[in-house]
């Protein structure tokens, strides 16, 4: 079971994105990236959402080709346009998607939610409808889960909760974030960077969380990347300041 790129080059009009990229995702990742590296853009691919040259397999189907695929979920809100109140898409989404009302009411419940299912997505606030968008994603016991910035503005103690979620849902799917503190949670996950286009291989959450970012090139480097074309080396060792403690990732990007 896997998540497979070959290739991929991903554009708006004539402007690539996402460029000859190759990666084999296997289990559930994050990926990390900053603004604008295309985390949005590889997610909504990989469902399905957006046009692509090269090869996207889940589980070795091409997903240019799959139709009402039920083992996938995701929090994207394009998914959810369908229906025009909350109500309207559980109805849309229980026949169609295998979402379980029971279930979605019950992590409605975990995350003391009490909103108007009467209402339209959009008129929740921006963390409501991502909490909203995160459980009907959960609810339908998805195999894959694709996950985009399923932490932002949501207050840590129900951010806590979304993790997990996380944890408990899905067999294989990728999360993006750019919060460092939710990712502490997760030791032992596999973490991939996207920048320059490209996936840089994988490291432990833990590894990377533990290590500091020196500017160029090092022989003891667990990762060395490409940023905005200058390599960029996560170290491990005494050196700098850990990126656990840094509480963003700016330096990694050269912010
Ligand atoms: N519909 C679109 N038309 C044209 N350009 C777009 C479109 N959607 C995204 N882009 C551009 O593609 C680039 C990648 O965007 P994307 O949303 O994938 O980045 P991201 O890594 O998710 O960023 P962030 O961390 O800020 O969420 C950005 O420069 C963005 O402006």
């Amino acid at each position: 079971m896997m998540i497979e790129y070959q290739n991929v080059t991903i554009s708006y009009w004539k402007w690539d994105v996402i460029k000859n990229l190759t990666a084999k995702i296997a289990g559930k990742v994050f990926i990390i990236g900053k603004n604008g590296s295309g985390k949005t853009t590889l997610i909504k691919a990989t469902a399905g959402l957006l046009p692509y040259k090269g090869s996207i397999r889940i589980e070795g189907k091409e997903v240019k080709e799959i139709k009402n695929y039920l083992g996938l979920a995701t929090n994207l809100g394009e998914v959810y346009n369908l229906g025009y109140t909350i109500n309207n898409i559980l109805d849309i989404y229980s026949e169609e998607m295998n979402v379980d009302k029971g279930l979605f009411s019950e992590l409605l419940k975990e995350v003391d939610l009490d909103i108007n299912l009467n209402l339209p997505l959009f008129r929740l606030s921006t963390g409501q409808s991502l909490l909203v968008r995160n459980i009907l994603a959960f609810s339908s016991k998805p195999k894959i889960i694709l996950l985009d910035e399923p932490f932002e503005n949501i207050d840590p103690a129900r951010r806590a909760i979304v993790a997990e979620w996380i944890k408990k849902f899905g067999e294989e799917g990728i999360i993006t974030t750019h919060n460092l503190d939710i990712l502490g949670k997760f030791p032992d996950y596999k973490l991939y960077i996207l920048s320059d286009s490209k996936l840089f291989s994988p490291i432990l959450v833990k590894d990377f969380l533990e290590s500091s970012v020196v500017e160029g090139e090092r022989e003891d480097a667990i990762l060395t990347l490409q940023v905005s074309g200058k390599k960029v080396s996560i170290v491990k060792g005494k050196e700098g300041t850990k990126i656990g403690s840094l509480g963003t990732i700016d330096r990694l990007y050269g912010v």
